[in-house]
């Protein structure tokens, strides 16, 4: 079965058309990067994926369940980590994957496990025990992907996974996602960043302004556009 079907979606905001008439499928077990410019219809196709807001036209389905329809479904099977996703700050880094782990945990074996995955996502150390408001921009980050990975979902959605990490951390946090694809759980990611999502991704989409431009592996994509990376094919894309 297919991870996700998106057909010919379309979102307005007013005059503006933010996502055009897209179309991709993911397969079960893919990382799949969403990559494209400031402004491109990503965070929009992310979250009407998510449930968070509305398509006006066009279908998608995730594992079978047609949003619109099996949204409460949906729900259940996905976690969506929002690029500008803040933690509960009064709360310990522990405090708050625990607080979250509650609404997923259907037994107390299941809660530490999930607790104990959390820990080890996040790899905070001691500082797991700080209030996270003492926590850099890089250690909440860490956290909130902990929280979004930690019980195994079946489809995680992550707008900018790493945006405004460094170097290093942006290299943990990919490695952790490759590791949680081999739990099997299936990742569709956005990125502005081209060179990063390259690494991660085992197939991406370029978009811009609402569309779909090209589809496929990195290597792919470079060979057909005989670019050196896929900075340089979005470039040949777009002219
Ligand atoms: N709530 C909103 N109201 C009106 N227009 C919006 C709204 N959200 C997004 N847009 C517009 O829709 C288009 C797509 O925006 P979107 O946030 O999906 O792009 P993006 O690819 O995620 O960009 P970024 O990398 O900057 O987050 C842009 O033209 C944007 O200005």
């Amino acid at each position: 079965m297919k991870a996700i079907v998106v057909e010919n979606l379309t979102k307005y905001y007013g005059d503006v058309k933010a996502v055009d008439g897209i179309n991709f499928e993911v397969e079960e077990g893919e990382i799949f990067g969403l990559i494209g410019p400031n402004g491109a219809g990503k965070t929009t196709t992310l979250r009407i994926l998510s449930t968070i807001i509305k398509k006006d036209s066009g279908g998608v389905s995730i594992f079978g369940y047609k949003l619109g329809s099996d949204d409460e479904k949906i729900r259940e099977i996905i976690t969506y980590l929002p690029e500008e996703a803040g933690a509960y700050k009064t709360l310990s880094g522990l405090g708050y994957l625990q607080f979250m782990a509650g609404f997923y945990a259907k037994s107390k074996e299941e809660f530490d496990e999930i607790i104990e995955r959390g820990k080890s996502i996040a790899n905070l150390g001691d500082r797991i025990k700080d209030k996270v408001s003492t926590y850099s921009k890089g250690m909440t980050r860490k956290l909130l992907l902990a929280r979004a990975l930690m019980h195994l979902p079946k489809l995680a959605i992550l707008d900018e996974p790493t945006s405004g990490l460094d170097v290093v951390n942006s290299i943990e946090i990919r490695n952790i996602i490759k590791d949680f694809v081999k739990l099997g759980v299936t990742v569709l990611l956005s990125s502005h960043n081209m060179l990063e999502v390259e690494f991660l991704s085992d197939r991406v989409a370029l978009i811009d302004k609402g569309k779909i431009l090209d589809i496929g592996t990195p290597v792919g994509l470079k060979d057909k556009y005989s670019a050196r990376n896929l900075e340089e094919v979005f470039m040949e894309v777009v002219r």
